[in-house]
């Protein structure tokens, strides 16, 4: 695996490193011991499915509040996406800055998402499947969220949204809050 941190502290990308032969390849996509060497957690407790119909639905942007803020580890099994996390770690040196980046079946890559970030996502195909591994339980009430069109971040979404829940369009603006 090559695991490199992007421009936000703590936040990495996890490629795997495939071993090819003439049946196909084998790789590994996530090593507990090598997240370790990276100072980044490699134990989760649950893990999740996430299947979207529609190319151009958006997802999030979420985030769960102390004592509950999860750690995810996010990759597309099927389909693609333009995945989005905003810095919400109050003293971070990138706070409330954003990073994308695109997650596919093709390319399986993977994004390491520490705690205190908010994330979410937009479907590039139809179809398309997220799995999560996530540190911790799901608590319903530490859930919280961005709009995904927030003027306060500078998030570009590259296709029109076509499906998203109420909850998600619901979120009040940042500022202020
Ligand atoms: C997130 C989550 C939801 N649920 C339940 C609550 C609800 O009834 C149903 C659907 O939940 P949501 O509408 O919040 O699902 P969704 O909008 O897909 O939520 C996800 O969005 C992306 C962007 C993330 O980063 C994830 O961590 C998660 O927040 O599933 C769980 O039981 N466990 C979980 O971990």
């Amino acid at each position: 695996m090559i695991v490199e941190e992007l421009a936000l502290p703590g936040l990495f990308l996890v490629r795997p490193e495939p071993h090819a032969d003439e049946r196909g390849f084998f790789a590994r996509t996530h090593c507990e011991e090598e997240f370790a060497g990276h100072g980044l957690i490699g134990r989760f407790a649950q893990s999740s499915v996430s299947f979207n119909h529609r190319r151009g639905t958006v997802r999030g942007m979420h985030f769960s509040r102390e004592p509950h803020a999860e750690t995810k580890l996010v990759r597309c099994t099927s389909g693609a996406i333009h995945d989005a996390v905003v810095d919400l770690r109050p003293g971070s040196p990138t706070y409330l800055r954003t990073e994308q980046v695109t997650l596919s079946a093709r390319n399986r890559h993977a994004l390491y998402i520490p705690a205190g970030l908010a994330h979410g996502f937009q479907t590039l195909m139809d179809e398309t499947e997220i799995l999560y591994m996530i540190d911790r339980p799901f608590v319903a009430a530490a859930a919280d969220g961005l709009r995904w069109n927030d003027p306060a971040f500078a998030l570009s979404w590259p296709e029109p949204v076509t499906v998203i829940a109420p909850r998600d369009l619901a979120f009040p603006d940042w500022a202020g809050r």
